[in-house]
């Protein structure tokens, strides 16, 4: 097993380039299941999960191919219906791969994807969203067994707002007959890329980005030209909040800002200097960081992907916040391992008070889940002294280089092997 090893105290300077997103080339990359055709994707992120969904798609029936952050995703034979357990365990967002099965092969068998670090991440508003769409399901040995007909549109109110829920459904409903409508759909940018890439194949979507998006079935979807993955939000808004940590100045290339306002307002009113290009945002040196409170909810609001991030910067803003999580019950396991670093947190149920210190303290700590991981990371390269960040194979599901990327900016971060 792998750990970074940080030794803090250097501002980070220079120019660091976003990555394809996460979020969004796993749904896209899984909706390849709806084609005949071979589908090609540019901005393709080197990522373990973008690994495993590769995996996933060979164990489905499909030939990839990945150089260069261009993939290549091609039916072999025929789509083979099971997304086994080995996979899903390591990554939730398999069973992305339900809704196109169904629609494609009328049957489906994927392993039930189990709690996480950050909660138990229940698959319920899938499940009786495509029942209504006409899919039967049973659970066989710890997988979800999904049989239906043709799957026809269908009226459907979310309970909540899910983001996996509102792609698996508008994979599904793209092949289905008639059409569905998905009520309460999430926001996120990454929803509306999946739909960009849907509609650029011959998809009628109207909606993406609304609470209400509107999907007319089509018979068959074919792709003319490559499609390119959105940057990730979530990448580029870790490294504008290292930069703000260690006090330096960052130009983030390829950031998608227009999609980061509840966090870039954050960030200003914490006195980050921002500022704006076409393209891109750079973080300036500040004076003092004043602490200030967030609440995470579904985009456009603050994101929960971003809180570990942020509550790392917190620990050192002058004054004290309250950090409210209400997506997941349990996001919050980052907060013993920055305490073990001088942190002053005390959690009471879902909120979290942070009580601004005037420095950290490198210590070995572990990372627990993806976000976690990239807070205890920056918090290393602002701390005095050495930092050794455990179980960085998390980090590594959604940060494509992130030792190289900050070493380029200065830091002084190296990948070790974990000593026994
Ligand atoms: C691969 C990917 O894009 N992952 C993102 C996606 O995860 P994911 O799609 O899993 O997150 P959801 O939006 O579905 O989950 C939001 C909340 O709804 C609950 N829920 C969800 C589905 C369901 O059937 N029943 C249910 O109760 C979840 O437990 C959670 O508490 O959105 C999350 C919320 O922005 C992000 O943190 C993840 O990074
Ligand atoms: C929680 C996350 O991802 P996933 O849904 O893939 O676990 C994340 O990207 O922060």
């Amino acid at each position: 097993m792998d750990s970074l090893l940080i030794s803090g105290g250097v501002p980070l300077k220079g120019t660091v380039k976003a990555s394809g997103a996460k979020n969004a080339a796993l749904p896209i990359l899984l909706g390849s299941i709806l084609f005949d055709h071979t589908v090609i994707f540019d901005n393709v992120p080197h990522l373990r999960d973008i690994r495993t969904t590769q995996k996933l798609l060979e164990t489905l029936g499909f030939e990839t191919n990945f150089e260069n952050n261009r993939m290549h995703v091609c039916l072999k034979n025929e789509v083979l219906p099971e997304a086994p357990y080995d996979l899903v365990k390591t990554m939730r967002a398999s069973v992305l791969c339900l809704g196109p099965l169904l629609a494609r092969l009328g049957k489906a068998s994927v392993a039930l994807p189990g709690g996480c670090a950050i909660g138990a991440r229940p698959v319920d508003l899938h499940l009786s969203a495509l029942e209504k769409m006409g899919a039967e399901f049973t659970l066989d040995g710890g997988y979800i067994m999904g049989r239906c007909e043709k799957l026809h549109g269908a009226h459907i109110q979310f309970d909540k707002v899910t983001v996996g829920g509102t792609e698996n459904l508008m994979m599904a409903a793209c092949l289905a007959e008639g059409e569905t409508i998905l009520d309460n759909a999430a926001r996120e940018p990454e929803i509306v890329d999946l739909a960009n890439f849907l509609k650029s194949c011959g998809a009628k979507i109207e909606g993406a980005g609304q609470t209400q998006i509107k999907i007319q079935g089509v018979t068959s979807l074919r792709q003319e030209t490559p499609y390119s993955i959105m940057p990730d939000r979530i990448e580029a808004g870790t490294y504008l909040i290292a930069a703000a940590m260690t006090n330096g100045e960052v130009r983030v290339e390829n950031c998608p800002y227009k999609d980061m306002e509840a966090l870039c307002s954050k960030l200003e009113a914490c006195n980050v200097k921002l500022d704006f290009e076409e393209n891109a945002v750079t973080a300036k040196p500040h004076g003092e960081l004043n602490a200030v409170d967030i609440r995470t909810v579904p985009h456009p609001g603050f994101p929960t992907d971003m809180q570990a991030q942020f509550m790392a910067m917190l620990t050192l803003c002058r004054g004290s916040a309250i950090v409210e999580e209400t997506i997941f019950e349990n996001r919050f396991m980052h907060v013993p391992e920055l305490v073990r670093m001088g942190a002053d947190i005390r959690v009471t149920g879902n909120s979290a008070m942070v009580r601004g210190v005037p420095s950290l303290t490198g210590a070995p700590v572990m990372a627990s889940d993806l976000r976690a991981g990239a807070a205890l990371v920056i918090a290393g390269l602002c701390a005095d002294g050495e930092t050794r960040v455990d179980r960085i194979y998390h980090v590594d599901r959604g940060y494509e280089g992130m030792e190289i990327k900050l070493q380029e900016l200065g830091g002084r971060i190296k990948r070790v092997a974990t000593p026994n």
